[in-house]
């Protein structure tokens, strides 16, 4: 089965993506090819080479550089009338994205994305598209990047109330917050996780909580259908002493929050690095699921999974 995808969004994560595709074009019997790739700079269309369009971007930050193939000037309506893809891969930080998905699902093109502020502020609306259009939309890399509790939730638990999770979502503050515990400043941690590709391109979403917010909210419109009725949000800008401190989201029904925390020596969710974790308690079940909650090639894992998942038509029953 041949799938035409077009890419929106060539950062970290889009680029490792190409990397992933390159490497594996033809999997569980479905060919991918990459019709169009856009950054700010335009969109790239044609029979260009993905290992190449990486490269041109590292080297000179903008796709329009890339010679010998037109780049166009499309609006995110004309990208998908002009290039009709069968998926639409969105790894920007568009906040305001979720049009595009309408136009897309509208004209019965599957949607992933690993952009969380689209689906966190039009979750109903955009599931209810993609099921009236037969078409799917998924958004496993939007929180714990590749680490599968997206698929976890909308894909397994059917039987199950999700009675409470807490989970720690957002890596870079694990990241400064660990950093800060052997010493370091706020401000030389910050750094340090700025040179992993791991920050928002406005990192006070990460500091101030919103990030993990924008997560805790996905997660609630996962597990419950509906949108949180409380929500409480505070970042970790005046964290003083940083040990065994992190920051902690707490999603039940109606009520979602995030905050710094500081946790007992054994607790499951003191992670560090990057990982982040997530302790989901049911009627029945108490699992714990860890990996890592950020980087270019955990994030494309996540999308790419997806990709495939949009191809075979996978039924999301969530
Ligand atoms: N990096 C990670 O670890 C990670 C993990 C999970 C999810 N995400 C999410 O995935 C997305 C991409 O992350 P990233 O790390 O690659 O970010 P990035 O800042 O490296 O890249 C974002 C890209 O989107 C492009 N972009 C933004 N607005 C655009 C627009 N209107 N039109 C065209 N291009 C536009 C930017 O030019 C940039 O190339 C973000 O939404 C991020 O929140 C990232
Ligand atoms: N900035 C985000 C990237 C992963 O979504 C984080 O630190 O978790
Ligand atoms: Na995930």
């Amino acid at each position: 089965m041949k799938v035409k995808v077009s890419v929106f969004g060539f950062g970290t994560v889009g680029r490792a993506l190409a990397e992933i595709i390159a490497e594996k074009r033809k999997v569980f019997g479905v060919e991918l090819n990459v019709v169009s790739i856009t950054d700010r700079s335009g969109t790239i269309w044609g029979d260009f080479d993905l290992l190449e369009a990486k490269e041109v971007k590292e080297s000179t930050g903008k796709l329009s550089n890339i010679g010998e193939y037109e780049v166009y000037d499309f609006s995110p309506q004309e990208l998908i009338e002009e290039v009709k893809p069968d998926i639409l891969v969105d790894v920007s930080s568009w906040d305001d994205a979720h049009e595009m998905y309408s136009y897309a699902l509208a004209e019965g093109i599957s949607v992933v994305t690993s952009n969380k502020p689209p689906i966190a502020n039009h979750y109903d609306e955009l599931i209810t598209l993609a099921r009236e259009n037969g078409v799917g939309i998924f958004f496993e890399s939007t929180v714990m990047a590749g680490t599968p509790i997206i698929g976890l939730l909308r894909e397994n638990l059917l039987g199950e109330e999700i009675v409470k999770m807490e989970a720690i979502v957002n890596a870079s503050t694990t990241f400064i917050l660990t950093r800060m515990e052997n010493g370091k400043t706020f401000e030389e941690a910050m750094e340090e996780a700025r040179t992993l590709g791991i920050l928002e391109e406005d990192p006070s979403k990460d500091i101030d909580g919103i990030d993990a917010y924008y997560k805790a909210k996905i997660l609630h419109w996962v597990s419950y259908g509906e949108q949180p009725e409380e929500e409480e949000r505070e970042g970790i800008r005046n964290v003083k002493d940083a040990r065994n401190v992190r920051l902690v989201a707490e999603i039940s029904k109606g009520r979602i929050s995030v905050a710094p925390r500081k946790l007992p020596d054994n607790s499951p969710l003191l992670v560090s690095e990057v990982e982040n974790a997530a302790l989901i308690k049911t009627e029945n079940l108490t699992l714990t699921l860890k990996g890592p909650g950020g980087g270019g090639k955990v994030t494309a894992s996540g999308v790419f999974t997806d990709i495939i998942k949009a191809a075979l038509k996978f039924p999301s029953p969530r």
